[in-house]
């Protein structure tokens, strides 16, 4: 569906995961849609984050689970084969060739344009092509910013002056570095020491908070960080960087009691939104902020702007930024029709999962994998709340899944509602568990009704049935 005269219904800024979706949710409601992409289509996720990162932990996980069973244990007698595991990755990365996603974009029938686009007051983007020229696109209803998020760099003295690594580096390197510092201990800290050290760095990692992974429940920073230092990897709590520097071939960072050296340092200290040269001033907003949207995603003040996907600071997170571009593109759909768009809670315009029933998964080997609210966060919100916990090794299924499980299963429950607000678990494996929380949090089942949901046996979801058991007491 191209435009001769640059002008069409949607016009969505980057490529990424959540862009793409955007793109394909308005021209499925019959609009007509271009993507500006100045990168690979596909983003991030496809190439330097989500997917490059697992394939670099999926080879270790995969070891561990049969290393864990007497009998099948004896049959892993070597170690793991470092440069398959990085040929895996880069094919998982696609050889950082989007040709594949463009063909996709293509057969969705969303037009493409390569370039750095920028938006030019109320419903105009300028994009700089590859060439240098110009193109200047017009949206009858609506422009979508996806531009994602970057790396943040902390102000330590020196450390911009030191080449740190970022997650693209970290996700794409083509040998383990000898030693890697990482600094920040969430997400990014947590998987890529897990991985690295896996495939042979030594790996210093350094969290300025007194525990890792900090929104978590407390049992899953615990876990992680016993299984981070039972592999050898040397965790430092509550230390605060204060200055950086290159000695030779080394990266030495200073905290008041302690130095801290490694060939590279990587930067995992959180993110800030691509919003700086985009021209978000052209139309009354702050460059380098995160955008502010209502649940339809769309920008406050600006009725003819989305703001989709990391770019507006929600949840980070590949499955929210794709979930929220159904909702925006279906948003922008119903209002280019003239329909009524229902902002309630759980419509089909609005993100009300990003508030209490966002899933995630933590990648280490033991999995975090939560959906809801922690307990810490039902506090911090006033709700009535008890607290849950069962350790999921006690299993049968989780005895046969592997000699020795060690796991924690922590449910948040609301004892007025007698509803879930949250789940965690924390244990090898425990991903695949997670959808049936995020089902039962969504669906705000009763508690009463969960008894109806009986797990088969002998698997680790009869977890749910000791969990209720637990609750009833
Ligand atoms: C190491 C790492 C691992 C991760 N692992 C996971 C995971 O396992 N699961 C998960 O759910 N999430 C994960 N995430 C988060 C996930 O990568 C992001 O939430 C997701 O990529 C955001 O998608 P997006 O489309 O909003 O932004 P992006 O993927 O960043 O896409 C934005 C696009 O816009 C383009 N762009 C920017 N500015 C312009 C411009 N001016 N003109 C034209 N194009 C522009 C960019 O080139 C890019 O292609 C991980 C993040 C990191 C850093
Ligand atoms: N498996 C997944 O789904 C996955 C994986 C990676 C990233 N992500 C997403 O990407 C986002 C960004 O990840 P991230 O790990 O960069 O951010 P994060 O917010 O998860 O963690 C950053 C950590 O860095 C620490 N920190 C901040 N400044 C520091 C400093 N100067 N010195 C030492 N520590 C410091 C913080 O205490 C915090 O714990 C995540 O919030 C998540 O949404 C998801």
């Amino acid at each position: 569906m191209s435009s001769a005269d640059g002008t069409y219904d949607v016009v969505v800024l980057g490529a990424g995961s959540t862009g793409e979706n955007v793109a394909d949710t308005v021209v499925r409601g019959g609009l007509s849609a271009v993507l500006v992409e100045e990168h690979l289509v596909g983003g991030e996720c496809s190439y330097y984050a989500c997917m490059p990162s697992k394939a670099l932990i999926r080879g270790t996980e995969a070891l561990d689970e049969v290393r864990a069973v007497s009998g099948a244990a004896a049959a892993v007698t070597g170690e793991l084969d470092v440069t398959a595991t990085l040929e895996r990755r880069d094919t998982f990365a696609h050889h950082w060739d989007d040709s594949d996603q463009v063909a996709w974009v293509e057969g969705a029938g969303i037009d493409l344009l390569r370039g750095t686009a920028r938006l030019d007051g109320e419903r105009s983007v300028v994009v700089t092509g590859p060439d240098g020229g110009g193109t200047r696109l017009t949206a009858r209803h609506a422009v979508a910013v996806c531009t994602g998020s970057e790396a943040m760099v902390p102000p330590v003295a020196g450390l911009a002056d030191v080449r740190p690594w970022t997650p693209r580096e970290a996700t794409g390197a083509k040998t383990p570095p000898r030693s890697l510092v990482v600094l920040g201990g969430g997400y990014v800290g947590c998987e890529l020491s897990f991985a690295w050290h896996a495939l042979g760095s030594r790996v210093t990692l350094v969290q300025r908070m007194p525990r890792l992974l900090p929104e978590a429940e407390p049992q899953a920073s615990d876990a992680v960080l016993a299984s981070l230092r039972d592999r050898g990897v040397d965790v430092r709590l509550d230390v605060d960087v204060t200055a950086a520097r290159r000695d030779g071939d080394e990266v030495v960072l200073t905290a008041a009691d302690q130095e801290v050296r490694g060939e590279e340092v990587l930067l995992a200290t959180g993110r800030r939104a691509r919003t700086t040269g985009i021209g978000v001033e052209t139309v009354g907003l702050e460059p380098g902020e995160y955008l502010d949207v209502d649940d339809t995603l769309q920008v406050r003040g600006v009725p003819w702007l989305y703001g989709v996907g990391d770019v507006n600071g929600r949840q980070l997170l590949t499955h929210m930024g794709k979930y929220q571009a159904r909702q925006a593109g279906a948003a922008i759909v119903a209002r280019a029709r003239g329909e009524e768009v229902r902002a309630g809670d759980w419509s089909p315009h609005t993100a009300t999962a990003d508030h209490a029933a966002t899933p995630s998964v933590v990648f280490t080997d033991p999995q975090v994998a939560s959906v809801g609210l922690t307990s810490a966060q039902a506090r911090d919100a006033g709700l009535p709340h008890r607290v849950v916990e069962y350790p999921i090794g006690s299993v049968a299924g989780a005895e046969l899944f592997a000699d020795g499980y060690e796991g924690t299963a922590v449910a948040v429950v609301d004892p007025e509602r007698e509803v879930l607000l949250g789940v965690t678990f924390v244990g090898p494996a425990v991903a695949e568990l997670l959808h049936a929380a995020t089902v039962a949090v969504v669906g705000e089942v009763p508690i009463g009704r969960l008894w109806h949901a009986v797990p088969a046996y002998p698997t680790v979801s009869e977890v749910w049935l000791r969990l209720l058991e637990t609750w009833r007491g």
